[in-house]
């Protein structure tokens, strides 16, 4: 366990202070501190290029900040700071999953296979790394059972019992994205950190995801950070959203309250600062994002 001195309520599942990332000349984030709350979910938004994916990818542990600390805040009580750790540790210790903006599974395994493959490190350990724990001597046998439970669990949820059987580079864009959410979730994360789940999906995709996260959500007590730009996903699923520009935070708090930011209206309209007075007289008089 890395110990982190950092103070946090058991309410905040992680917490960002002070983050910057810096490629070359160019501050990607810039001094960004923002809290998740556990068992909630949420949504870190922002128009192209503000920095959201290099944030996830600063606390998934596939970049090394510049500076900033990044504390994960376990159930059990411990806290690792993420900027110490593996891409590796951060999964298997800190308890944090993550999905990618474009779909990673193994298309030639099946659907059921891509649940085992995500509890391979459990079930090695119960083999005792060796050929008789393969063979079903020791506790093996019962964790493949267990494993093959799970992954039934998460396939009721995503929908895709159906598809068990079926290779995964099968199914329709929408039922891989679910599957990979499954994925993450067989791994007993604390943390899931999405990146733009429901980019390609149409509207009744859309709405499978959305019922999937709140399962994940209310029914594990799983906290989620989710990246997306499609605001009908946000507004509707979010308990809080975090908005950034040019790395560095503009708003945070309810959707409602960043829906009627005018700094974030301003942002997602491309206006200048001498035009965001004006964007502001137009709020007040009853505009929305
Ligand atoms: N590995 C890298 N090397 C150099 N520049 C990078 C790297 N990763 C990101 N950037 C730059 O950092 C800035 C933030 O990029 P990032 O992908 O985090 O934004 P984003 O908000 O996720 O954008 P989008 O919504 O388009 O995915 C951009 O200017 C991008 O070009």
């Amino acid at each position: 366990m890395t110990s982190g001195n950092t103070t946090m309520t058991r309410d905040t599942i992680l917490k960002v202070e002070h983050l910057s990332m810096r490629f070359g000349g160019l501050m990607a984030i810039n001094d960004l501190s923002l809290e998740a709350r556990r068992g909630e979910i949420t949504a870190l938004i922002g128009p192209n290029g503000a920095g959201k994916t290099t944030v996830f990818n600063c606390i998934t542990g596939f970049y090394k900040p510049t500076m900033g600390m990044i504390t994960m805040n376990r159930r059990n009580g411990e806290q690792h700071l993420l900027e110490r750790l593996s891409d590796f540790e951060i999964t298997k210790k800190a308890k944090v999953a993550r999905t990618f903006q474009n779909i990673r599974l193994f298309s030639g395994l099946t659907v059921l296979e891509n649940l085992l493959v995500a509890q391979h490190n459990k079930l090695m350990k119960a083999s005792g790394y060796t050929v008789m724990g393969l063979l079903g001597i020791g506790s093996y046998k019962r964790e493949a059972e267990g494993s093959i439970e799970l992954a039934r669990q998460w396939l009721e949820k995503a929908d895709l019992i159906d598809r068990a059987d079926d290779p995964a580079g099968d199914l329709p864009y929408g039922a891989q994205r679910r599957l990979e959410i499954a994925r993450a979730m067989c791994t007993g994360p604390e943390l899931l950190c999405l990146d733009e789940p429901a980019a390609g999906l149409n509207p009744k995709e859309s709405l499978a995801l959305n019922t999937l996260l709140n399962s994940i959500r209310d029914e594990t007590g799983t906290s989620i950070l989710l990246i997306e730009h499609d605001m009908s996903v946000v507004m509707e699923i979010s308990d809080h959203v975090v908005v950034l520009e040019y790395g560095q935070k503009i708003s945070d708090g309810t959707p409602d309250h960043v829906k009627n930011d005018p700094k974030v209206i301003a942002a997602y309209l491309g206006v200048d600062d001498d035009e965001l007075e004006e964007v502001m007289h137009e709020e007040l008089d009853g505009g929305s994002l």
